[in-house]
């Protein structure tokens, strides 16, 4: 542990900087700072400041001098989109991370959280995934370009604890979801796909649908509300150099997944399967007991997850982000 951090609830008129405060994961964190009485919340959208744009950056972290940074701010997208833009994947991130942790350091932030991804763990590692198989093995080829700009951004962490002893942390999510989520067809991930693919054959009365891959790969998912909340837990009361897996801790296969978003949006009819498009990593699980040992286990489950999900699309189709 850090010499400069104390356990315990974070200063609530302290200013907080939210990287990337109008994503899934941003707005979510964002809300629960709101809820839990941070009266200080600083948010720029990415036409405001271009976070790679390292000058900007720079000035804008000297203009708000924020006490704490939640970097959520990133190139994010499902399967396809890292696959097929992988250079923008790695370049942006390292670009974003690099400029928001260099700001950040020039200001002495005191606490940082740094948010990477599950897929930054070997293709073939051990399940439930320990957070030490970081580097034991070969990246999953559809988003390794990504892995390795999250896995710089964990090193870049750690050497700022090393050389300054600042308690700065980083978190590793598994596959989130929730409201606010990017449902473009080609560019997002799987849950929000499936939602918007069965809920339009729902609408349109198609009696057939088709899916991406074989159906066999496993995946967990965690509810994006429950995610900024174990956040802030662990800005609470997590210090260390090793990243924290978040997550659930129970997977499914893309089958029971695609299975339990039909029956919550109604629809009847036969599910194909297009396996000409990549599986991806055969299961990304992750081993969540040094989270649960820090204090905090996931709430809400997954059938409840995905129906209260469904209804936010379907109250906001009008506005979806398309990417
Ligand atoms: N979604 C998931 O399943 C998972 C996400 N994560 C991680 O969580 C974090 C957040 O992801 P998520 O919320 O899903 O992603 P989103 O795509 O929903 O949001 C990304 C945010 O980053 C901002 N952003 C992107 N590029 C720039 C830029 N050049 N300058 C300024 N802002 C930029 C966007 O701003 P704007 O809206 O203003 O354009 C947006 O608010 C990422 O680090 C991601 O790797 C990890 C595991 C799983
Ligand atoms: C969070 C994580 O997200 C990405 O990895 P992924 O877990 O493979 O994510 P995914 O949600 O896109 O797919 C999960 C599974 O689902 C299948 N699948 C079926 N039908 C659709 C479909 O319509 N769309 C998508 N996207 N997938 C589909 C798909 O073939 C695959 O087997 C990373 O690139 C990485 O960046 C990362 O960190």
């Amino acid at each position: 542990m850090s010499d400069s951090f104390t356990p315990g609830p974070l200063d609530r008129d302290a200013t907080v900087y939210v990287a990337g405060h109008r994503g899934l994961v941003g707005s979510a964190i964002w809300r629960r700072l709101a809820a839990e009485g941070f009266t200080r919340l600083v948010g720029a959208t990415s036409s405001e400041l271009d976070l790679k744009d390292r000058d900007k950056v720079f000035a804008f972290l000297a203009e708000h001098k924020p006490r704490y940074v939640v970097l959520a701010a990133a190139k994010v997208g499902g399967i396809m989109a890292n696959n097929t833009y992988p250079v923008d994947f790695l370049s942006e991130n390292l670009q974003i991370q690099l400029n928001v942790m260099d700001a950040a350091l020039e200001q002495r932030v005191q606490r940082l959280l740094f948010l990477g991804s599950s897929c930054i763990y070997p293709k073939l590692a051990p399940q439930p995934i320990p957070e030490d198989s970081l580097l034991t093995g070969h990246l999953e080829p559809t988003n390794d370009a990504y892995a390795i700009a999250k896995i710089a951004g964990i090193l870049q962490v750690q050497a700022v604890r090393r050389q300054y002893d600042l308690p700065w942390i980083s978190a590793m999510p598994t596959n989130l979801y929730g409201p606010g989520d990017n449902f473009s067809p080609q560019g997002s991930h799987v849950l929000p796909a499936l939602i918007r693919r069965y809920d339009e054959a729902v609408r349109d009365g198609a009696t057939e649908v088709t899916n991406w891959g074989t159906g066999s790969p496993r995946r967990e998912f965690l509810h994006v509300d429950d995610m900024a909340h174990a956040c802030l837990h662990l800005l609470e009361h997590y210090d260390g150099p090793e990243q924290v897996n978040v997550g659930t801790g129970k997977d499914s296969t893309i089958k029971e997944i695609a299975e339990t978003i039909a029956g919550v949006v109604g629809f009847e009819g036969t599910t194909n399967w297009d396996t000409s498009k990549p599986d991806g990593t055969p299961q990304k699980l992750l081993d969540v007991s040094k989270l649960a040992k820090a204090g905090w286990t996931a709430r809400i489950g997954l059938e409840e997850g995905l129906r209260s999900t469904v209804e936010w699309y379907r109250a906001h189709q009008g506005e979806l982000r398309e990417k």
